[in-house]
């Protein structure tokens, strides 16, 4: 956690260690730094920067093995993905073709998913505050599930569901108050987190949920949070879980399913990759034997190594009397997020095999905006960087792009996907105009001054 979280402590891994870490990746003399089999700067050269990239063809492969792990552990486990951490409808068809299903959390991620080819009765609905439209959205198209945060959703799912006649399938969310051990802002599983129904709340409320109309009450779902680098934490919450299941059957209700979450977590820097095969372990050893359906609902595991973000040294500003000096990059916090809001480290790597060797120096990697938090990198180690060289911030497949804004008047970056050798631009770049668009001005404004 701390590697993946703090920006100033330990040696920053170099650009071989980067490599080495990334299949997909490769630094070759000519082309540069290619992903999967595209060189990089072919798409910047034509798109400019900042630009995301996404690579179907990791996408796939990462698919295939969380896949594999769960089938090798005799474990029969339906994947959705959670659509929060990407949900370019490139991406969500790219993972639907490979099997996935969707978890969603919100009617907009609900659509989204629908609109990549995503059956409703494949999507499941989390989130602490969905709406009444939501509830009857997801009714009206015959949402797989909706896992339920409180006893209060549940009464106004119950009333929703009974108003258009239908039936809602139902999970609890239980907050299991076990500590995932990653960063504060994106833990769920602790007591004092908005998230989820309180642990021994749990077995009353099923009981409630399984005498309400319109509702079915189908299971329990558990997510602790994101990041998680460790098995401990998601043993620990099996473990509760398998133990309310139990108490509920122990009252004579059914609970047909398990939803075990997300929150697996990547190397960003020197962390070891949360292994599928490991949480299948986990998965088998505390929930195996309960003769319920399994699901998990993974994104950042799915997607954050599939994807970069390309961005061209603006200029070097010198340091404050001897202090490292600024990288500013054309790329912002309204680009990529996640520096200015969790302190992520992202790997940062020349795009031009010259620069990627030249002599390394101490620097700080900040954007243009006119923010002090608008950093990608404090005290980095890094090859000395010109003006106008182009670099890749790895990693940022998920919880990328989604968390983009348009902050300073700064339009959203271009997307491509690369597919082995081929690559397609997935999203424009946003034309500045669109972003006053939908502002309204007041007829009084634009009356000749002195006209009343
Ligand atoms: C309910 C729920 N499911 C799934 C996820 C996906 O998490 P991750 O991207 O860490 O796998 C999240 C995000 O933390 C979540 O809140
Ligand atoms: N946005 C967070 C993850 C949040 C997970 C959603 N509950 C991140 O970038 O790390």
């Amino acid at each position: 956690m701390a590697d993946t979280f703090s920006t100033h402590p330990g040696q920053d891994p170099t650009v071989q260690d980067l490599l080495a870490a990334r299949p997909a990746l490769s630094m070759h003399a000519i082309d540069g730094l290619v992903f999967e089999d595209v060189p990089l700067n072919a798409i910047a050269d034509a798109l400019g920067t900042p630009t995301w990239v996404m690579g179907a063809r990791t996408l796939r492969t990462r698919y295939h093995r969380l896949d594999r792990a769960m089938r090798d552990a005799g474990l029969d486990v339906d994947i959705h993905f959670a659509v929060k951490a990407n949900d370019h409808l490139a991406v969500l068809k790219i993972l639907r073709a490979q099997g996935a299903g969707a978890d969603v959390v919100s009617g907009g991620e609900l659509r989204r998913a629908m609109a990549a080819g995503i059956p409703a009765n494949e999507i499941v609905f989390s989130g602490v505050g969905k709406t009444r439209a939501e509830m009857e959205l997801a009714l009206h198209h015959g949402i797989a599930r909706i896992n339920v945060e409180s006893a209060e959703e549940l009464e106004l799912l119950s009333a929703a569901a009974v108003a258009c006649g239908r039936t809602a399938p139902v999970a609890l969310r239980i907050n299991p108050d076990v500590d995932a051990g990653t960063h504060a802002k994106i833990t769920t599983g602790l007591a004092g987190n908005k998230f989820g129904i309180p642990y021994d709340r749990a077995v009353d409320l099923y009981a409630r949920a399984a005498s309400l109309p319109g509702i079915h009450a189908a299971g329990i779902a558990v997510h602790i949070g994101s990041q998680i680098e460790r098995m401990q934490p998601y043993r620990a919450a099996y473990a509760r879980v398998a133990e309310l299941v139990r108490a509920i059957r122990a009252r004579g209700l059914g609970v047909e399913v398990i939803d075990c979450g997300g929150g697996l977590g990547i190397s960003y820097r020197h962390e070891t990759e949360g292994a599928p095969e490991a949480l299948a372990h986990a998965i088998r050893t505390e929930l195996g034997d309960l003769g319920t359906r399994l699901e998990i609902e993974p994104g950042r595991w799915l997607a954050g190594p599939a994807g970069l973000l390309l961005s061209t040294v603006v200029l070097r500003k010198r340091g404050y009397d001897g202090m490292p000096p600024f990288i500013v990059l054309d790329a912002a916090m309204n680009d990529l997020a996640r520096p200015s809001l969790y302190d992520a480290w992202h790997g940062i790597i020349p795009l031009s095999a010259r620069d990627a060797v030249a002599p390394a120096e101490q620097v700080h990697v900040v954007g243009p905006v006119c923010e002090s938090g608008d950093t990608f990198g404090h005290d980095r180690t890094l090859p000395r960087l010109h003006d106008g060289a182009r670099v890749a911030l790895l990693d940022t497949g998920a919880y990328g792009m989604v968390m983009s804004s348009t902050y300073n008047a700064r339009a959203m970056a271009a997307q491509v996907l690369v597919d082995g050798a081929r690559w397609d631009v997935i999203r424009a770049r946003q034309k500045i105009e669109t972003l006053w668009e939908c502002d309204i001005i007041p007829e009084t404004l634009t009356r000749p001054a002195g006209a009343e």
